[in-house]
């Protein structure tokens, strides 16, 4: 009778454990560092129980990040540097593992499983790409078996592509996190996290997952840090000290507002391939705003984040909302948090801190929440979205 290899037998007993060591890695279309958190597991769906043991963001250093943004959402890149940076991002993301695990003094032997995101470098879906004939698509590098290998914990990565191959665009990923641990009976509740590009999650209280909505509101910090990294060299508005000197320009603001994906229906994803330093010099040119001082443009764009906020809040009969809870570096933005707690009264506005949940920690949680889905959950229905279970599986040995 044929046996079970090492691997299967290994991930039989990984699964059959009653609870699980598992590291969630993010990389956010901020590349501002590598989220890394230790999280035990039991149970999984709805009757999920977890603990963040240990959290860190490791800082990208400059030379790193000059190598992905060679590549990241940019519709031509040099193939060989592609096909490098895969490799290498996988065994760079395995040292920082291995070199935090050392750190917390957690033996790599007795981590069950790390779930890696990748870096994300182009994401397409058709409203983007508008190519008859090709489907939704994106695409995150930092190849899974490198991290296996390098750091003999089996790895499950690549969550996106199922969610397309099943009718989805392949994110808001934070829907099926965030009905786990976000849903309460009777509260009318918004998730919210705030990165690179914004999205949210509307949890009713009635409980009828139909009338659950996660999306993309657009964009989030990644204007922000793109105008304060030209201007001001910075990479990004610490405290939004530069926002908070400046003034909007709302003629610039309803140019930036005008693009048609504001228009478009709930669920819908975008990046940085459409937010980008070129729509905000479109947005100037139409709006006569060229000359207008940095500070202004930086106050402008963080209004920006938050009216598109707003108006999908509004235009998608959220307006009931009893909770939002802020997750992501946005969540430190105090412009940002300020005007949303004045446009989104009488709604509490606080962060996810209120779940448990560190709000930086959140999204590396959810990949390890999905890897353990993967392992031993079962698809979650929610509504029309993809109801599958997702992640690659990658072996040590
Ligand atoms: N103290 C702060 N003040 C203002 N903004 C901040 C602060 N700290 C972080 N940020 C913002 O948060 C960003 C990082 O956010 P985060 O790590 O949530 O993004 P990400 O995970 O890369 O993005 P995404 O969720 O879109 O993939 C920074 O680039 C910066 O714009
Ligand atoms: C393609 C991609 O990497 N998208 C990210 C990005 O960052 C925020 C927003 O855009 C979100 O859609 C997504 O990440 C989170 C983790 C998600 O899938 O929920």
């Amino acid at each position: 009778m044929p046996v079970l290899n090492h691997n299967l037998q290994h991930l039989f007993t990984i699964a059959q454990k009653p609870e699980r060591l598992a590291i969630g890695l993010m990389s956010g279309t901020s590349l501002d560092g590598l989220d890394i958190a230790l999280c035990r597991f039991s149970g999984h769906g709805m009757a999920t129980k977890f603990q963040l043991l240990e959290f860190t963001t490791v800082p990208y250093q400059n030379d790193f990040k000059a190598d992905i943004h060679q590549l990241f959402a940019k519709k031509t890149v040099d193939l060989e540097k592609l096909c490098l940076l895969n490799a290498y991002i996988g065994s760079f993301h395995a040292q920082l593992i291995l070199k935090m695990l050392k750190q917390w003094n957690v033996a790599p032997a007795s981590v069950d499983f790390i779930a890696s995101h990748g870096q994300t470098i182009y994401h397409a879906p058709q409203r983007l790409h508008g190519l008859a004939g090709y489907p939704n698509a994106t695409l995150q590098i930092g190849d899974g078996d490198h991290i296996a290998v390098k750091t003999g914990i089996l790895t499950i990565s690549d969550f996106r592509q199922k969610h397309i191959a099943a009718g989805g665009e392949g994110a808001p990923l934070a829907l099926y996190g965030d009905v786990i641990f976000g849903s309460q009976s009777g509260e009318n509740r918004i998730l919210l996290n705030i990165g690179g590009i914004a999205n949210l999650t509307w949890l009713p209280g009635n409980g009828n997952t139909n009338q659950i909505i996660c999306c993309d509101t657009g964009p989030g910090n990644t204007l922000i840090d793109a105008a304060c990294r030209k201007y001001f060299d910075k990479p990004y508005d610490e405290d939004s000290k530069i926002a908070l000197s400046g003034t909007v320009n709302d003629n610039l603001l309803q140019a930036l507002l005008a693009d048609p994906f504001f228009k478009a229906k709930a669920p819908k994803t975008t990046g940085p391939e459409l937010f980008s330093l070129d729509y905000l010099a479109k947005a100037q040119q139409q709006s006569g705003t060229i000359e207008i001082p940095p500070q202004d443009i930086v106050a402008t764009l963080s209004a920006f984040t938050v009216q598109s906020i707003v108006s999908f809040v509004n235009d998608n009969g959220m307006q009931s909302a009893q909770r939002i809870l802020i997750s992501g570096g946005g969540a430190k933005n105090r412009f940002i948090v300020d005007r949303l707690t004045k446009a989104l009264a009488p709604a509490i506005i606080s962060n996810t801190d209120y779940l448990g949940i560190d709000p930086d920690a959140k999204e590396a949680i959810l990949f390890a929440l999905l890897g353990n889905e993967a392992l031993v959950g079962e698809p979650l229905i929610i509504g029309n979205n993809p109801a599958v279970l997702m992640g690659k599986f990658s072996f040590a040995g």
